[in-house]
């Protein structure tokens, strides 16, 4: 308007000039105007491409959000995966056996009926050999040390790096390792003795459950012996290039899931999953502990991991960085979650004295001559394995996971309705809202081992309804070392000591841990009475 005055008013050529100017820079508007509408319209399009997908399969599901899928609090770290997954199950878990979700703007699909989440973990595993988490590295050569573990694996390699793995973790070989979990145990019974000797019993148990597990992982993949609970108020390179190495990894998973609507902006963030810091320090250590290994002929006939690994160099050529790779694995899979069941049991059995005492019970009816536990009754008693199974219930460490189509295939959702399966779906399970469904454990969010009576347990993981572990041929590695450490470890200490809650414990409450794997945040202060 302002324009075409100015235009019919003055008509000298500065003034038209200027006029020519500002229609010039109006096109150059327009021009940017369409662009940005354009550009508007194509990140539109690429974000809401696949939302269709699943209407055409005629399966059901919630709208997503544009930008950030079905899972906006997860990705935004509002509240973790496994409460928002856990809302859509409950949603439609009555009328459906599975639904279509997004995961920002990946496609997923979600089961609901745990029959068909064990058709695609065992009976079907042909064609779901993938594992989603092997995107979670994004440069294999890069990252070479974390390529080395089937978890992160999906192409044929999984197959051997799987066997190299788990025969280094038979039952066979961790009876013959148990005296180094003894040792262990010894080793936490004397820091308990000191501490409560001093007068100061009341211990953070998170930080105990920590310490006892790395001490284990330490002697079982080195042969070294951390000082995590030897010595645990000096400074220590091992647990901090541990915890260094632990942070890198959150971090870079951090980025991954903050990036999955625009992945190709990884190359911008955090690149790496396992940093090179902490794969030089764990590397050296290995090198140093084999070289140790090799000169000391006596401790060359003790089974533990670093002997596998030494009779699989020898066997078939396993390369340093395999090695290495194995550890880390062990390491990356097995502290975090076992410590977490750990200290998570002992936790809920001080606000539950009945529950305990029943336990202590007995563990003291079947002590032996040395004071341990045989391994054989280790994995036998039937009220230690109730109080474990209850705890990786109710905390269900790894609450969701997820398989990559790998052949064509169909899946039956259910009222007669098939629909087929290409290559590259995901298909996922939340196993957690498994476990907190009433129907199926009722009262969930109560700590309860006697609902584990007459070893219920086995025939909840037949129907597919009980799966802390995993089910069928990716069923977690190491099942056998995480129950025996947790095991031994409850033993050592409920034989010894009543663990009770005093004014600084904090009340049992929903799971609200801020990290990947699932628990209660803030600390674990308890006062431990010698008996
Ligand atoms: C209480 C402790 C533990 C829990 C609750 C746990 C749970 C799980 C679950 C649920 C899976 C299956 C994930 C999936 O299907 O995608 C898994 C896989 C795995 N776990 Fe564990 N785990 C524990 C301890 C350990 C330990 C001590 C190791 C040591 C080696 C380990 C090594 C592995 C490996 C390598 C896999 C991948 C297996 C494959 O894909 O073939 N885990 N774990």
């Amino acid at each position: 308007m302002v324009m075409l005055l100015s235009l019919g008013y003055y008509a000298d050529k500065n003034i038209s000039l200027c006029v020519l100017n500002l229609s010039e820079l109006s096109t150059k508007m327009e021009a940017i105007l369409i662009t940005l509408a354009l550009l508007a319209i194509l990140v539109y399009k690429y974000l809401t491409w696949h939302h269709g997908v699943f209407k055409k399969l005629g399966l059901d599901g919630p709208k997503p959000n544009i930008f950030l899928g079905n899972f906006p609090s997860a990705i935004t770290g509002k509240q973790p995966l496994f409460y928002e997954a856990d809302e859509i199950y409950n949603k439609y878990k009555k009328t459906h056996r599975a639904i279509g979700v997004f995961m920002t703007r990946n496609p997923q699909i979600l089961i609901l009926d745990p029959q068909l989440a064990q058709d695609v973990l065992v009976k079907n595993f042909g064609k779901f050999r993938g594992n989603l988490a092997a995107n979670w590295i994004y440069d294999r050569k890069l990252d070479k040390l974390a390529a080395v573990s089937p978890f992160f694996t999906s192409d044929d390699s999984w197959k051997t790096k799987r066997s190299d793995l788990v025969t280094g973790l038979t039952q066979n070989k961790l009876n013959a390792a148990y005296p180094i979990i003894k040792g262990c145990a010894e080793k936490l019974s004397k820091y308990l003795e000191k501490r409560t000797e001093q007068g100061n019993a009341v211990i953070e148990t998170k930080n105990l459950g920590f310490c006892f597990t790395s001490n284990v992982l330490g002697e079982f993949l080195w042969g070294i012996e951390t000082n995590a609970l030897a010595k645990p108020d000096e400074p220590n390179i091992y647990l901090q290039m541990q915890t260094k190495w632990l942070q890198f990894i959150v971090n870079s998973l951090d980025a991954y899931f903050k990036l999955l609507p625009l992945p190709w902006l990884r190359r911008f963030a955090q690149k790496r999953l396992f940093s090179e810091e902490t794969n030089n320090f764990f590397s050296q250590l290995t090198k140093d502990a084999l070289d140790l290994r090799a000169k000391d002929a006596s401790s060359q006939s003790r089974v533990d991991f670093l002997n596998h690994l030494r009779q699989l160099q020898e066997k078939k050529g396993l390369s340093h960085d395999d090695m290495v790779g194995h550890i880390l694995t062990t390491m990356l899979n097995g502290y975090e979650t076992s410590a977490t069941v750990l200290f998570h049991t002992i936790f809920y059995l001080a606000h539950h004295p009945e529950y305990q005492e029943k336990l202590r019970a007995e563990i003291l009816e079947n002590i032996e001559e040395d004071g341990f536990v045989s391994y054989q009754k280790l994995s036998s008693l039937p009220y230690l394995d109730q109080c474990f199974h209850e705890s990786i219930r109710l905390i269900t460490v790894v609450s969701f996971y997820a398989r990559i189509c790998t052949e064509p295939t169909e899946l039956d959702v259910g009222n007669g309705h098939i629909i087929p399966i290409r290559v590259g779906d995901v298909v996922s399970v939340p196993i957690f809202s498994y476990h907190h469904n009433p129907d199926y454990f009722p009262k969930p969010s109560e700590y309860n081992p006697d609902r584990f009576n007459n070893a219920a347990h086995v025939d909840l993981i037949k129907k597919g309804i009980f799966m802390p572990f995993g089910c069928g041929p990716r069923i977690c590695a190491g099942i056998h070392l995480a129950t025996m450490e947790v095991k031994a470890c409850l033993v050592e200490i409920f034989k010894s000591y009543r663990v009770k809650c005093c004014a600084k414990t904090i009340p049992e409450k929903r799971h609200d841990s801020p990290t990947f794997i699932v628990g209660i945040d803030g600390e674990f202060w308890l006062e431990y009475e010698r008996l």
